[in-house]
This record gives structure tokens, C-alpha cells and sequence, in this order.
């Protein structure tokens, strides 16, 4: 099937010639362990994400990794697979449709970097469809090499296309203000927990020694939601989920964060994760439903937000990053 076959945005084509499009992770085609197993080989052969030699990582991935941890994740997605598909899938295609709504004078698609639809096809087809420009959104709001510097080798490898791609929005006041309010809202409807935990994904403390803006960048933008949101600094922390592998990743870790403040007492806390744009196996299996349990063990009541998705606000937070974008290139 062709990339674009999955790619529902219907598109006004008054600026046929640009196309903007929305780049995420990617995801396993089904709760099963083949697919799981074809995605994870796909992303874990990306230098961007596992740097080691390939004479060693090779035989780790090939004869450990993907034998013993295919099933396992399998599992973890059957356990919040959407009936329209795996929930990054779902959310990424209706967020760019809500992105398409927002601008309706250029094409909107969204592909993803690992699994389909190919961000590599995609741009291959484009060309062949005669559009001149591309404009890439990865689907991080922080960036990093390990995710959104392979969505820019993609395309730097495309021929015959001119094109752009927006590094990072984590400080745009638009999508400040929208994950803020997401979080007033949802405070106003469950009632506002005793603390407020900013969860993003991980990354080897070895990228960030390397120069990786990524943590950074996190530490940014929760700040920069908790001062939207008047929350003094005590009522918040900043920790990193998801860790893979042995080595050191960026501290403090979810897990650890949640047990220390259930001992200190904390019995409510609200969870975001300001790092995915939409929900997918890290959000919804990790901390909204394994963390959530490990906490209701200590004695605690974890209340995870929802991602953005494809609420309108996140919608008209993009299309304003990407409408700036393309005044920047006129
Ligand atoms: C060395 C391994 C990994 C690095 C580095 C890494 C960085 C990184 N990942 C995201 C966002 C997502 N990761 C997701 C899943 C996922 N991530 C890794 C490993 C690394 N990530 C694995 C092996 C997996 C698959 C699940 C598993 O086996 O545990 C996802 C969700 C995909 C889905 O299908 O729902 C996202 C999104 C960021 C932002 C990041 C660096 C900052
Ligand atoms: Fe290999
Ligand atoms: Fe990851």
C-alpha cells in the first residue's frame, strides 16, 4: 500500500506545490509478536537510537533482544490496542486531520519515521506527485538526535524536493498554553492532586553528556507549564520514564520519583507526559496503567492527563508552528 493511502487529511490543494507533514515514532501494525518484532528490528537498527558498533549490537539485537522481547511487549500492546489500531497510529492520522482543518490553503499528511506509513515513501511520492516543498514536523516537542535528528536524515536524503524541518516547539506559547490548560482541566474535573509529575521519555545519560539539547529542553518546558500553571516549584517534579537497557539514562526515573513521594506521604498525584504528543504504549500501558498500579500499591491514587492528541487546541498549536515555519521561507 502506498504511504499515502493511509493518509486520510483530506487536503485542499490550493498550495499543491508544500506539503506539510506530521513525522512520528512509528508502531507495530498489530498486537502480535511477529509485527512487534518486525517495528522493534526496524527502530533498533537506527544508528540515532543505538549507537554501539554494529559488530557488537548486531548479535545482542538479533540472538536476545528481539527473541525475548517481542512477546513480552506484544502483551503490553495488546493491553491498550485501540479497535482502529495501535493508539500512537490512531492519534498521530486524527491529529493530522485536526492539523488539516487548521489549514486548509496546504496539504497535511503524517508518516511515521519507523514502520508505515514510510516516512521514506512518502517523500518519494510527494516528488512524484510534482510537490516542490516539504515542511517536517516531528512529533517531539523536545529534540534530540536519538528521535528527531533520524527524521532529519530521512529527509535530508530526499532528492528533487526543497525542504524544511521544525527542530523543537517545546517553549512555543501556543502548545505551553495548551498542555497547561489540558492539565487545569482535567484538575478541575478529577481534583487537583497533592503533586504534579512531569514525566518524559528517557535517553542515555551518554547523549546528553554528548550534547543532546534533550533534557534541557524538558526541563524548559515544564517550567514553563508549571509557571503557566502558578504551581509553585515544590508541587512539581521533573522525571524520565522508559528506560531500555543497561547503561545510565537521564535521573531522576519515574518509577523511583512515584515510590519516593508515596513515601513521603503524597497519597494524590497527577501525572503528564509533555514529551508525547500522543497517547501510545509509554503513556497508556507504562504510567497509566503499570505505574498507576505500582502507586495504588503503595497506598496512592495516580491520575494520569491525557496527551493533546488531537484536541483542537494541540491542532492549532502545530498549525501555528508550521504557518511560522513557512513565513520563515517565503
Ligand atoms: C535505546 C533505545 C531508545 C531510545 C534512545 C529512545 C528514545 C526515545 N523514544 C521516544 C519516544 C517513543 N519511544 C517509544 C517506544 C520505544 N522506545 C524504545 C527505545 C528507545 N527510545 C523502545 C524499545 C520502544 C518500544 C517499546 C518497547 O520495546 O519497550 C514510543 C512508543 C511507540 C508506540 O508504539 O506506542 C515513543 C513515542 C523519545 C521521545 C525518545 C527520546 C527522547
Ligand atoms: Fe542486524
Ligand atoms: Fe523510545
Amino acid at each position: 500500500m502506498p504511504a499515502s493511502a493511509s493518509n486520510d487529511a483530506s487536503p485542499t490543494r490550493s498550495a499543491a506545490d508544500t506539503a506539510v507533514v506530521l513525522v512520528n515514532l512509528g508502531t507495530p501494525d498489530a498486537p502480535n509478536t511477529s509485527a512487534v518484532r518486525r517495528f522493534l528490528s526496524e527502530f533498533l537498527h537506527d544508528h540515532r537510537v543505538v549507537d554501539m558498533s554494529r559488530w557488537l549490537w548486531c548479535p545482542l539485537l538479533h540472538f536476545a533482544i528481539l527473541p525475548l522481547r517481542s512477546s513480552k511487549v506484544a502483551h503490553k500492546y495488546a493491553s491498550v490496542w485501540l479497535p482502529e489500531g495501535s493508539p500512537l497510529a490512531v492519534h498521530t492520522r486524527r491529529l493530522a486531520e485536526a492539523v488539516q482543518r487548521e489549514l486548509p490553503q496546504h496539504r497535511v499528511l503524517h508518516a511515521m519515521r519507523y514502520g508505515k506509513p514510510s516516512w521514506k515513501q512518502l517523500l518519494q511520492q510527494l516528488r512524484s506527485e510534482g510537490v516542490k516543498r516539504v515542511v517536517a514536523l516531528p512529533l517531539y516537542p523536545q529534540y534530540s538526535t536519538s528521535t528527531t535528528a533520524s527524521v532529519g536524515d530521512v529527509l535530508e536524503q530526499a532528492q528533487g524536493l526543497r525542504t524544511r524541518m521544525i527542530g523543537d516547539y517545546h517553549l512555543d506559547p501556543e502548545w505551553i498554553a495548551a498542555v497547561a490548560d489540558s492539565i487545569h482541566r482535567h484538575r478541575a474535573s478529577h481534583g487537583a492532586g497533592e503533586h504534579l509529575l512531569f514525566s518524559f521519555h528517557g535517553l542515555p545519560q551518554r547523549f546528553a553528556a554528548a550534547g543532546d539539547p534533550y533534557p534541557r529542553q524538558c526541563e524548559a518546558s515544564a517550567r514553563a507549564i508549571a509557571q503557566a500553571l502558578d504551581l509553585p516549584d515544590e508541587a512539581w517534579t521533573l522525571s524520565y520514564q522508559s528506560r531500555f537497557g543497561r547503561e545510565r539514562w537521564l535521573e531522576p526515573a519515574t518509577a523511583d520519583t512515584l515510590i519516593a513521594l508515596a513515601a513521603r506521604g503524597v497519597r494524590k498525584v497527577d501525572v503528564v507526559a509533555p514529551g508525547f504528543a500522543v497517547d501510545c504504549l509509554e503513556t497508556l500501558e507504562e504510567v497509566a496503567l503499570m505505574l498507576a498500579e505500582d502507586f495504588a500499591a503503595r497506598g496512592g491514587q495516580l491520575r494520569y492527563v491525557p496527551c493533546l492528541n488531537d484536541s483542537p487546541a494541540h491542532a492549532a498549536a502545530l498549525a501555528g508552528v508550521v504557518l511560522r515555519e513557512l513565513a520563515d521561507w517565503q
